[in-house]
């Protein structure tokens, strides 16, 4: 998604804003002036249900819209929906070549023919004098064809909506009614957006209020129609070929526009979806990857995949992106698992009978495996012992004594163990003792991948901070004499490490 903060451009100064205003036609002002308080109203952010109620939109086969309070709007299948079956297709409400292909595809169906120019601006070029027509009246070319320049083509979205919305209220999709179930607003995220976007976004409306003459309220309106695209755009792609060095010729899918579905909007993500897009020009079409069972939820992904990114990248993204935390099964699993995890960490120790297989909690007066009485005043007293020796240890002995206590008081598998383990391997690492450095490093290694598995990123991030400990802080490569930017040495000092291990 192409963030809204740079859909005005900065450079805009009075004299260009003259020089626009020459070039306004009544359209403009009218698109502004159209604006009523009782649109505004309309246009508010949705007002999630409490109940469960669906509609059935026209253009969805085999599926339909349901809100919850948890998921909002989203689609759910009516009937069993094979593998590879079409459950939507549609045009979009607006939407507008990306500022990179003008000229180089058709602006009106993003194909890769262009063979006639507009006649007014010249820059956007067409397949065919039908799209240059259908352009200029349903793609409303006709209102922005003398901005161009003034304005990219984030900014075009956004004004096509706002100008689409004031035209033809019958098809605006922020408040579009189905045999007579109205479906509210499509969501801005509007508390969730970062204030210095919001502010940028005020900067950008701002100045078109200005520029158009457009009455006041209309900055509020724009800014929520920034917002609401932000959160419900999608990119249209394309096969584009290139040639390449060797002759070859080479397809990508790319993204060559932008645009806004009233329908497809309503598509929760999920990092482990059952649905694709796919664009035939502007329309979309979306089918199901794998047959899904009547009346469950048919989900799309809108970028990060569970099988291709973790899901702490997952999760920043769809959050700087689209501004929300993500509760896709995917990522729901994953906190379970988590929380587990946090409440073992805190919580295990190791049972008074030295039976390595029984681990006791806080609250057990015995142990739930062999039933042997803890006494948690001696449990208390040793993690005081311990406690203090690490605060004080001025030297190894120190901390050896306060493993030896932990030892008998906590799981093989403790993260508190791996701690220290950790602080006894960057001791003996720092004195030059790689041997015994290796052994606590193996330790806690396999503490950390007991705890969150092999293939996890906390196994991952504690194999890069062994490996930052042996070749940055305690200077491996100074101590044995090796070039890190030399091939050999590099090769040299893994199989050094693997031997170690
Ligand atoms: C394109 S809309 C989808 C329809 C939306 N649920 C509605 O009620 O209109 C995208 C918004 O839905 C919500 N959403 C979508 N997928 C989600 C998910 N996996 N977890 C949490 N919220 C999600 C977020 O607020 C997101 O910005």
């Amino acid at each position: 998604m192409n963030q809204c903060q740079r859909a005005v451009k900065s450079d805009i100064d009075s004299q260009t804003v003259k020089n626009a205003r020459r070039r306004l036609t009544p359209a403009h002002i009218a698109v502004g002036v159209m604006q009523t308080p009782a649109c505004l109203e309309k246009i508010r952010p949705i007002a999630v249900g409490t109940t469960q109620t669906s509609t059935r939109l026209e253009d969805f086969r085999n599926a339909e819209v349901v809100s919850t309070p948890i998921q909002g709007r989203h689609v759910v299948a009516s009937t069993v929906v094979e593998q590879g079956t079409s459950i939507l297709s549609e045009e979009p409400f607006v939407h507008e070549i990306d500022e990179k292909w003008i000229g180089k595809r058709c602006s009106f169906c993003l194909g890769a023919n262009t063979t006639i120019a507009c006649r007014q601006c010249t820059f956007h070029r067409y397949c065919s004098a039908s799209c240059e027509s259908n352009n200029w009246t349903t793609g409303m070319h006709s209102v922005f064809c003398n901005l161009h320049g003034i304005f990219d083509s984030d900014m075009i979205l956004v004004l096509k909506v706002f100008a689409k919305s004031s035209f033809d209220q019958r098809t605006m999709p922020f408040c579009f009614s189905q045999k007579g179930t109205e479906i509210p607003g499509l969501v801005s995220n509007i508390d969730c957006i970062p204030e210095s976007d919001i502010n940028a976004y005020t900067v950008g409306a701002q100045l078109c209020v200005d520029l158009f003459y457009w009455p006041k309220e209309s900055v509020h309106l724009l800014v929520n129609i920034m917002a609401q695209i932000r959160c419900n755009r999608f990119a249209i792609k394309a096969t584009v070929s290139s040639n390449t060095a060797g002759g070859m010729v080479e397809h990508q899918e790319t993204a060559v526009g932008s645009a806004v579905y009233a329908q497809a909007s309503m598509f929760n993500h999920s990092c482990a979806p059952n649905a694709f897009v796919t664009f035939d020009g502007p329309r979309i079409t979306v089918r199901c990857s794998e047959t899904v069972l009547k009346g469950k939820e048919i989900n799309i992904s809108y970028g990060p995949i569970a099988t291709r990114h973790s899901t702490i990248d997952r999760q920043k993204e769809l959050n700087e992106k689209y501004c929300f935390q993500c509760n896709c099964r995917a990522c729901l699993q994953r906190r379970v698992k988590l929380e587990r995890i946090e409440q073992r960490k805190g919580e295990a120790y190791r049972c008074p009978s030295g039976n390595d297989h029984c681990k006791i909690y806080r609250s057990d007066a015995l142990c739930s495996s062999c039933s042997q009485p803890i006494d948690w005043a001696i449990i208390d007293l040793s993690e005081k012992q311990v406690k203090k020796l690490q605060d004080t240890a001025r030297t190894v002995d120190d901390l050896l004594k306060a493993l030896d206590i932990e030892r008998q008081i906590y799981p093989k598998d403790s993260l508190r163990l791996g701690s220290t383990y950790d602080q006894l391997a960057a001791f003996y690492a720092h004195s030059q003792d790689f041997n015994t450095a290796a052994k606590y490093c193996t330790l806690s290694n396999f503490i950390v991948e007991q705890n969150y598995g092999q293939v996890s990123i906390e196994s991952a991030d504690e194999q890069f901070k062994l490996q930052a400990n042996w070749t940055e802080e305690c200077g491996l490569f100074r101590t044995l004499g090796l070039d890190q930017a030399r091939k050999e040495d590099m090769k040299e000092l893994q199989e050094m490490m693997n031997a170690l291990q």
